[in-house]
């Protein structure tokens, strides 16, 4: 129920698309060289206040320096940060308004929940009345009320996942940066963990930078999503962008599953292209500006498209974009089957089809004949 109306307020948070919101953290031209090699190159981003934004890319694309960047542990090479108007700079870590959650949590074993809580504001000279009412608070925002007491061993891992994120949160900085923050639970425990943190989030009205490389992960919890590699911004995009509307054949291939057919452009006719795969499927396009619009005939080009923009059938189909082959896998997964069907020219087309839309699907087996289709605007042209 929570989700629902957090859902629609949601959907408004868009300042991104608003020329005139200022962004409230700002990467300009910042790159971070080790060793003669760019771990961040040239990098420029915004993100504002409270906003959830995922780095998402494989491991070595840089997304940990950034988030060591931002807290200040590493030092530019080029570049600056302005967070909230200002040049961090020169400033050092423990005066930027920033927090980090490690994966490890870094939790002190011989230490209670409430300590592991308290020793950034204790090392702060805080008095001891006002830690114990921000512990308190911090306790109850994770819901561990009654488990100050216990150590951290006596915890299961989900719980000193909440301890971490309320040592994170009770020096309440402006910004949180989460390095992979669930990436030591179990799949169930994840998926619950991702809603409570994203409420969270939401109910602080706090910026927060997350780490993965678990791209549902990020999809489901973020924002927005940059996808990065080789040390740049490759696309920043709210999921649905991110999914549907890929600029490249890198995040296309990255996010999700897709069919890519290389090919090259050999006819145009008004709207509709014709796409020739380098094994011999035309592949017919409603062109437009993300659909070839600009390429020459002769172009080398790639066409993608989802697995669940195809139909799959026992019998042949009508219409262009048909290619037969074998059966090759089924992967039943509960909501949804996920075909593999291996064509003449050997390539593997992958398919997936909602379960309460199966139709003749459901007859289907390994080593049987099968037809696939899709419309001509089902996919995207990418430059190859
Ligand atoms: N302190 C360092 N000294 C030398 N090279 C480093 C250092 N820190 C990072 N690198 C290099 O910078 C590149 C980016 O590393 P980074 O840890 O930021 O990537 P990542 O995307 O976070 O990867 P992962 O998902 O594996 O954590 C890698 O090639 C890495 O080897």
């Amino acid at each position: 129920m929570k989700a629902q109306s957090l859902g629609s307020v949601r959907k408004s948070f868009a300042p991104w698309a608003d020329p005139a919101a200022k962004p409230f953290i700002r990467f300009e031209g910042l790159t971070k060289v080790f060793d003669g090699t760019a771990a961040i190159d040239d990098l420029n981003a915004d993100i504002f206040h409270r906003e959830f934004f995922a780095l998402l890319g494989a491991s070595g694309s840089g997304k940990s320096t950034l988030l060591r960047l931002l807290a200040g542990f590493e030092v530019p090479t080029r570049g600056r940060i302005v967070l909230d108007g200002e040049d961090m700079t020169g400033i050092p870590p423990y005066r930027r308004p920033v927090n980090m959650m490690f994966q490890s949590y870094a939790l002190f074993p011989h230490m209670s929940v409430a300590k592991n809580i308290a020793f950034g504001l204790k090392q702060d000279g805080m008095a001891k009345s006002e830690r114990e009412d921000r512990v308190a608070d911090a306790l109850k925002l994770v819901k561990l009320e009654n488990y100050g007491r216990r150590k951290p061993h006596q915890l299961s891992g989900g719980q000193q996942q909440r301890v971490a994120l309320a040592r994170s949160l009770v020096k309440r900085p402006k910004v949180l940066l989460l390095d992979e923050p669930l990436g030591a639970l179990d799949k169930k425990l994840r998926e619950e963990t991702q809603f409570e943190l994203t409420d969270l989030q939401y109910e602080l009205g706090m910026t927060f930078i997350m780490v993965t490389h678990d791209q549902e992960e990020a999809m489901t919890m973020a924002d927005r999503i940059a996808v990065m590699g080789d040390g740049k911004i490759l696309q920043v995009g709210t999921p649905p962008e991110i999914y549907e509307a890929p600029r490249s054949r890198f995040v296309a291939d990255f996010i999700g599953t897709v069919n890519i057919f290389d090919g090259t452009l050999v006819a145009r006719d008004g709207d509709r292209l014709t796409i020739e795969t380098a094994d011999g499927h035309p592949i017919e396009v409603d062109g437009n500006e993300e659909r070839g619009g600009a390429l020459q005939i002769g172009a080398k080009t790639a066409y993608a498209v989802r697995p669940e923009k195809l139909r799959i059938s026992a019998s042949p189909l009508d219409g262009p974009n048909v290619m037969s082959g074998e059966v090759w896998e089924i992967a039943y997964i509960g909501d949804m089957t996920s075909f593999h069907l291996k064509l003449d020219s050997e390539r593997i087309v992958r398919v997936s089809m909602l379960n309460s839309s199966r139709e003749s699907a459901v007859q289907m087996t390994w080593g049987e004949r099968a037809w696939v289709s899709f419309e001509p605007n089902a996919g995207l042209v990418l430059s190859a």
